[in-house]
């Protein structure tokens, strides 16, 4: 192995119980919002095809035409009381909001920026409310942050000469002073979800996000982090130089999941979804797939499978309303998981081998099993098959907690034989197991 200063600092799992906390509640809503919901996509009368949240970027989008859209950010129709509650009957147990995102506009009254909501119509902070609606609701809070700052004049995404190294020094110690900012002001967050990590000014100073870590974490013990953040000695991300996951667990998986077991490496993991292929803040006009309900499911499902946790993302409008689409797969969500949480609360990798009908959870530490059923054999009967040692005893459907008699084929092997062969949600049968010596 290489020796590294500023590589990974632990090998496995965090197992303390912030960790344990993180790794529980399996299913959170992101929500990105922020002055790109104000063009949602579109200027002059064209049509930005690629994220609406990086509409900045675009070339029909001047700089100071963006960059004065604050003057008009004023959302009235915001509710924090009502987005928790949203959030609360979908059934997510953590969200995850964009403080910052990479046009540098602060959804909090920051010291250190003028750039921020006090300078709007809006003027209050956004942040405060929405971590106070979402405790009140049960639901946890981490915070997002963009490391790229487009408007912060210190911002370089590379340091070619003296000037740019003075100006990265100071826009460290900004990004230092904004991070210990929001743990004042906000002290019942659980976390940092850091993105914009990924220009040399920051992937070539491994050190700095090393001790910002630590210094983070001093301020706040238990706080969760994912590996976006860090970078080793020789501009190694997520994982470093030796192939050591750096911060408290993978936090690579954007738009995409795992494939199997194996692709986890035994490390904590999370996944963050969008409802368009590929749209985080508000876009006017969802082009493409849009994903349905159960689409959804099936991810969150997958995920908890593999012993990770799954995000779905939101991007509410500039006024501070949710789009129709947003707001009905919230409610279908929350339908399906009132009845079936208990497979997703908790859930860990049963450690049983990949049937074609869907996936199988174990809730952590214990014997119960969860079969989730997405896909029904035309012959209705869906295979069982358990390690070695182990007996099926029972199996119930949640929905109904309608009793299935096991089949034994032989050996570790049943049949489980289902009433219908079609439904139009996931099943979820709990299975009874016992593990013999
Ligand atoms: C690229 C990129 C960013 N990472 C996602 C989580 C969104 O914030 C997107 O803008």
């Amino acid at each position: 192995t290489i020796a590294l200063q500023h590589g990974a600092h632990r090998t496995g799992n965090r197992t303390d119980a912030d960790m344990a906390r993180w790794r529980s509640l399996r299913f959170g809503q992101f929500i990105h919002w922020g002055l790109y919901a104000i063009p949602g996509g579109e200027w002059n009368g064209k049509t930005y095809n690629g994220a609406a949240e990086w509409i900045r970027s675009w070339k029909e989008m001047p700089h100071e035409e963006y960059d004065k859209l604050y003057r008009q950010f004023n959302p009235v129709n915001f509710n924090p009381q009502q987005w928790a509650a949203q959030a609360k009957s979908m059934g997510a147990k953590y969200m995850i909001i964009t403080t910052k995102h990479h046009d540098g506009f602060c959804l909090w009254p920051s010291k250190y920026s003028k750039y921020t909501i006090a300078a709007t119509p809006w003027k209050k902070d956004l942040l405060g409310p929405m971590i106070d609606a979402y405790n009140k609701a049960g639901i946890d809070v981490h915070l997002y942050f963009s490391i790229i700052d487009w408007n912060h004049p210190d911002y370089r995404a590379s340091l070619k000469n003296a000037a740019d190294s003075a100006a990265g020094k100071r826009f460290q110690l900004f990004v230092k002073n904004q991070l210990a900012e929001l743990l004042q002001r906000y002290p019942t967050i659980k976390g940092f979800w850091f993105d914009g990590t990924w220009d040399d000014s920051w992937k070539n100073d491994g050190a700095f996000s090393d001790e910002l870590e630590q210094y983070l974490q001093s301020l706040h013990p238990g706080l969760v982090m994912g590996s976006r953040l860090r970078a080793d000695e020789k501009g190694a991300r997520h994982f470093d130089s030796n192939g050591r996951l750096m911060g408290d667990y993978e936090q690579g998986w954007e738009r995409k999941l795992p494939a199997t077991i194996e692709d986890v490496h035994g490390n904590d993991w999370e996944a963050v979804m969008t409802v368009p292929e590929n749209q985080w803040g508000y876009h006017a006009k969802w082009t493409g797939h849009v994903k349905t309900v159960n689409e959804i499911l099936e991810m969150l499902v997958k995920s908890v499978s593999l012993n990770g946790n799954f995000v779905l993302n939101f991007g509410p409008k500039a006024d501070g309303t949710f789009r129709t689409e947003e707001q009905q797969l919230a409610a279908g969500i929350g339908q399906w998981m009132k009845v079936n949480g208990e497979a997703v609360y908790n859930g860990t990798y049963a450690g049983f081998e990949k049937q074609d009908w869907g996936y199988y959870i174990r809730k952590a530490g214990t014997d119960s099993v969860y079969m989730v059923v997405f896909n029904i054999p035309v012959s209705g009967s869906l295979r069982v098959k358990l390690p070695a040692r182990t007996e099926l005893t029972g199996a119930s459907m949640l929905l109904g907690n309608t009793t299935l008699t096991p089949e034994w084929i032989g050996r570790n092997e049943y049949f489980l034989h289902l009433p219908g062969k079609t439904t139009d949600s996931p099943v979820v049968i709990l299975l009874k197991t016992v593990t013999g010596e």
